[in-house]
C-alpha cells in the first residue's frame, strides 16, 4: 500500500496515476459501517479494474473547526493502526491530506477540482451522510453537480447494527459507558490499544496479581474506567488476562490513570516490550478498598469471572 502525504495547495506540477476508485472519509475507528463503504468501493475497483484508492486526512477536521477538550481531542484508531487496516482491507493508495485551514477555506467545487479530479477518480464512494465541507453545500446529494458527469458517485446506506447505526459517536460513547462488548460488534473486531510495558510500583506481586503497566498514546480513546476482560497480544502470542484502567484509588486519591493487567497463567518478565490490548467485555467499576486484603479478595473474583469468559468463549 503507497501512503501519498499531501499539503494543500497542491504543486500544480504533481501528477497522479489514474484512473482510480477512490473512498472518501476520516473513517476513526474503520468500523463496521465504514468498512462498508470501502468494500463497496473495492468491488467496483475489482470490476473496473482500477487500483482502490482512499482519500483521508491527518487529523480529524474538528481539529480545524471545533475547540477539541483534552477527551475530546483523542481517537478511535491512531494514523498508524489506520494505515494497518486499511492494508488488510485491500487499499492500494491513501492520500493523505494535511487538514488545515486553507484546506479547509476551499469551496466544494475547488475541493472537487483541487482533489478529486487530480487524483483521476473514475468512481467516489463514501457514505450517505459524508460531507467534504459545510454540510447544506458540501454533501453527498450535491456531489453529481460539483463532479459534472466527470465522476461517478456512489453514496452508501449508513449501516444499522445492535438497533442504530453505527458510527465513531456511537463507538466513543459506547467506549465513555464502558460498552466495550457492544464496541466490539460495531467495530467488527476487537477495540485495541497498543502500549508498552512500564515498571509501576512493584506491588503487584506482592497483591500476588502482578500486572503489565501499559503506557499508552495519549492521543488514544480508551474505555472509561473499570475492570475489564481482555486479551493481550505480546511478541505474537496472545494471552487471557483482567485489566484495570483506574487511579489505584485503593492506595491513594491522586495517582494518575493507568492500564494495569494481570495475565493469566503467566510468569514472564516483559518490561519494554510492545503490546496490544484486545478489550472484551466488561466486568465491573473500580472501587476503592479500604486496604489491600479487600483488593485482593475481589481480584479473585474478577479472575474467576474473567475464566468463566474464556471457558464460554472458545
Ligand atoms: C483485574 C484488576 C482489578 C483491579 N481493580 C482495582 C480496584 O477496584 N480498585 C483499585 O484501587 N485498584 C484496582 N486495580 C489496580 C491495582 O491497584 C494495581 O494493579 C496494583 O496497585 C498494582 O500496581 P503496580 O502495577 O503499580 O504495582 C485492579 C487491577 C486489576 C489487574
Ligand atoms: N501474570 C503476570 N501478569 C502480568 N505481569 C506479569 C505476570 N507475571 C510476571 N509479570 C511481570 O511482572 C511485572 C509486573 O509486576 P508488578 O509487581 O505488578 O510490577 P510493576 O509495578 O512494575 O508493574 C510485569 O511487567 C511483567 O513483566
Amino acid at each position: 500500500m503507497q501512503v501519498i502525504h499531501l499539503h494543500h495547495p497542491l504543486n500544480p506540477k504533481l501528477k497522479f496515476k489514474g484512473p482510480v476508485v477512490l473512498a472518501m472519509g476520516f473513517f476513526d475507528g474503520l468500523h463496521l459501517g465504514h468498512r462498508q463503504v470501502i468494500m463497496t468501493a473495492k468491488k467496483i475497483a475489482q470490476k473496473k479494474h482500477m487500483p482502490l484508492a482512499l482519500l483521508t486526512y491527518n487529523h480529524s477536521p474538528k481539529v480545524v473547526y471545533q475547540r477539541l477538550n483534552d477527551h475530546n481531542r483523542r481517537y478511535l484508531t491512531l494514523n498508524k493502526m489506520k494505515l494497518q487496516i486499511l492494508k488488510r482491507w485491500g487499499v492500494q493508495i491513501v492520500y493523505m491530506i494535511d487538514y488545515t485551514y486553507s484546506f479547509q477555506s476551499q469551496t466544494p467545487q475547488q475541493f472537487v477540482d483541487n482533489y478529486l479530479i487530480r487524483f483521476k477518480a473514475n468512481t467516489v464512494v463514501a457514505g450517505s451522510n459524508h460531507t467534504y465541507g459545510p454540510k447544506d453545500t458540501a454533501n453527498m446529494m450535491l456531489l453529481p453537480k460539483y463532479t459534472r458527469n466527470r465522476i461517478n458517485v456512489v453514496s452508501v446506506p449508513c449501516l444499522i447494527v445492535a438497533g442504530g447505526r453505527v458510527s465513531s459517536t456511537r463507538i466513543r460513547k459506547c467506549l465513555d459507558d464502558g460498552q466495550v462488548a457492544l464496541t466490539d460488534k460495531l467495530l467488527g473486531r476487537p477495540f485495541q490499544t497498543v502500549g508498552t510495558v512500564v515498571r509501576g510500583y512493584q506491588r503487584g506481586r506482592k497483591l500476588g496479581f502482578p500486572t503489565i503497566n501499559v503506557a499508552y498514546d495519549e492521543y488514544q480513546w480508551l474505555p472509561k474506567i473499570g475492570v475489564y476482560v481482555t486479551s493481550v497480544i505480546i511478541n505474537h502470542h496472545c494471552y487471557e488476562g483482567m485489566a484495570s484502567i483506574g487511579h489505584n484509588v485503593t492506595f491513594g486519591n491522586h495517582n494518575p490513570i493507568t492500564i494495569e493487567i494481570n495475565l493469566l497463567n503467566f510468569h514472564q518478565n516483559v518490561y519494554g516490550e510492545t503490546v496490544k490490548i484486545n478489550w472484551l467485555k466488561e466486568i465491573r467499576d473500580q472501587i476503592k478498598f479500604s486496604d489491600a486484603d479487600g483488593l485482593i479478595k475481589q481480584m479473585r473474583k474478577d479472575q474467576v469471572v474473567t475464566h468463566q469468559y474464556f471457558s464460554n468463549n472458545k
